[in-house]
């Protein structure tokens, strides 16, 4: 009987407790942003606790912060969250990578960026997209405002095991299909509570030859599919993406070598196993309020089955049979941990090379991190956005979620890189569609969306 890589991971980290029942791991990376983190800092103050290991710990400011104008943060909430941030940082003598800070950008894409995710870590942080860094191979999970503070004064959390998804994709991808486009078939075949209660591992043929930023794209939507965690193997490419950056190992011989024993052995049993072939895959959009209701570019919105449909159609001001073509398309936004990576901007920006928005579309470029938004102006990525007529901006959670001032109109329909289509996601009444970057960037050039691989 052979251990899976979640279990690997896993059985080094236990500290004590039986399986079956909550057992205390160690926790070799928490993640902090201005959202989740006020009031268990607060709580450490009261119970006159230190932060057990700042070294161990990140900070940077994403939700909140305006993309144009970056040190005008004219909401209440989101000044009170961004000032305690700042203030518990000094107070706990953590170093914050705050608004204007090189540093900074959404937490989920500074982590592997500045080379903190890593394989076979425990990763946590007050936020559900944490997944993403499962990509590394480490077990990476989002956690609760009680659960941040515990890990803050203790470096240590209680978790029951989850049971153990495997996911195995084979097949090519057809050309300007992408992983984002794996995932959200997957979420559309099984729904959006499949993965409920376990750890998914992605892997096979497929996986192995996706970047690392694509393996992201695909941990970071599995809390879509239910599943707190989603992991791929550390391989080559995660190791020479990890290499030379600035909280990489110093002796990168002696970690790949420690890293390389965490794999899933061939006899090993997961709970769960799916295929999913992705010869024939085609660019998924979304067309309802969750990630489930999507279908390829070339279908139809689907008939209405239950209320559920029915509520989505409402508000979404589609009715069943409508062509993708035919969905109305006011704003574009490409950004959010899903989707803002160097990588990511490339693939959208040579869908608008050369060429300009229609004039139906308001389009707002929101780089992941600050790194990004350098490395793309160097480029001259960014120009290609901004000679298309795009709005480029600075780095932040922006129009993935409406805590800051990029917000949809209500009514207006978005089609959107991000991972949440939810009703409001994006701004009170906005309509979301949720697809890749390539499509999300031609359906800017051509006003609706289009099948990005017959292109
Ligand atoms: C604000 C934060 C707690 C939330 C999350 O947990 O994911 C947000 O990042 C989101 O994407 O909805
Ligand atoms: S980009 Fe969106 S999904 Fe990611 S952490 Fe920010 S709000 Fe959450």
């Amino acid at each position: 009987m052979g251990t899976t890589l979640f279990d690997k991971v896993w059985n080094t980290h236990v500290i004590t407790g039986e399986i079956g029942e909550p057992q205390l791991l160690y926790v070799d990376l928490h993640l902090i942003h201005e959202v989740t983190s006020p009031q268990p800092f607060e709580g450490l103050r009261e119970a006159h606790r230190k932060l057990r290991r700042p070294d161990l710990t990140i900070a940077t400011m994403d939700h909140n912060v305006p993309t144009k104008d970056i040190y005008n943060v004219k909401d209440q909430m989101s000044r009170l969250q961004m000032d305690a941030l700042e203030k518990n940082c000094r107070d706990f003598d953590l170093p914050l990578a705050s608004v204007g800070d090189d540093k900074q950008g959404i937490v989920h894409v500074v982590g592997p960026e500045r080379g903190a995710t890593q394989p076979a870590k425990v990763i946590v942080c007050g936020d559900s997209h944490t997944a993403t860094h499962g990509a590394f191979g480490a077990i990476a999970f989002g956690i609760g405002t009680s659960e941040v503070e515990h890990v803050m004064a203790t470096q240590t959390i209680w978790q029951v095991k989850p049971k153990t998804m495997g996911i195995k994709i084979t097949g090519k991808l057809p050309k300007n299909t992408y992983s984002k486009d794996i995932i959200m078939a997957i979420i559309a075949k099984y729904g959006v509570s499949f993965g409920t209660g376990y750890a998914i591992e992605f892997y096979g043929e497929t996986i192995e030859q996706l970047s690392m930023e694509a393996r992201m794209t695909m941990c970071n939507m599995c809390i879509e599919a239910g599943s707190k965690t989603g992991m791929v193997k550390p391989d080559q490419t995660t190791y020479d993406y990890v290499a030379g950056r600035e909280m990489a190992p110093k002796d990168m011989a002696a970690a790949e070598e420690y890293w390389s024993q965490f794999y899933t052995d061939d006899e090993a049993d997961f709970d769960e196993r799916i295929e999913f072939d992705v010869t024939d895959l085609k660019p998924m959009i979304t067309w309802g309020t969750n990630p489930g209701m999507a279908m390829a570019v070339d279908q139809k919105t689907p008939a209405i089955q239950d209320k559920n449909d029915q509520a989505a159609y409402d508000y979404i001001g589609l009715t069943p049979g409508t062509k993708a073509e035919d969905i109305p398309l006011d704003y574009l936004f490409i950004g959010s941990c899903t989707n803002s990576r160097y990588e990511d901007l490339v693939e959208a920006a040579a869908m608008m090379k050369g060429k300009h928005l229609a004039p139906n579309i308001t389009a707002w470029i929101v780089p992941g991190s600050r790194e990004i938004r350098n490395r793309a102006m160097a480029s001259g990525i960014a120009k290609v956005f901004e000679d298309a007529g795009c709005e480029w901006r600075e780095p932040g959670c922006s129009a993935c979620l409406a805590m800051n001032p990029d917000k949809i109109p209500a009514g207006k329909h978005a089609a959107s890189t991000s991972n949440r289509n939810f009703v409001g996601r994006q701004g009170a009444g906005s309509r979301t569609h949720l697809a890749s970057p390539a499509m999300v960037a031609a359906a800017g050039i051509a006003g609706h969306f289009v099948d990005v691989t017959a292109m």
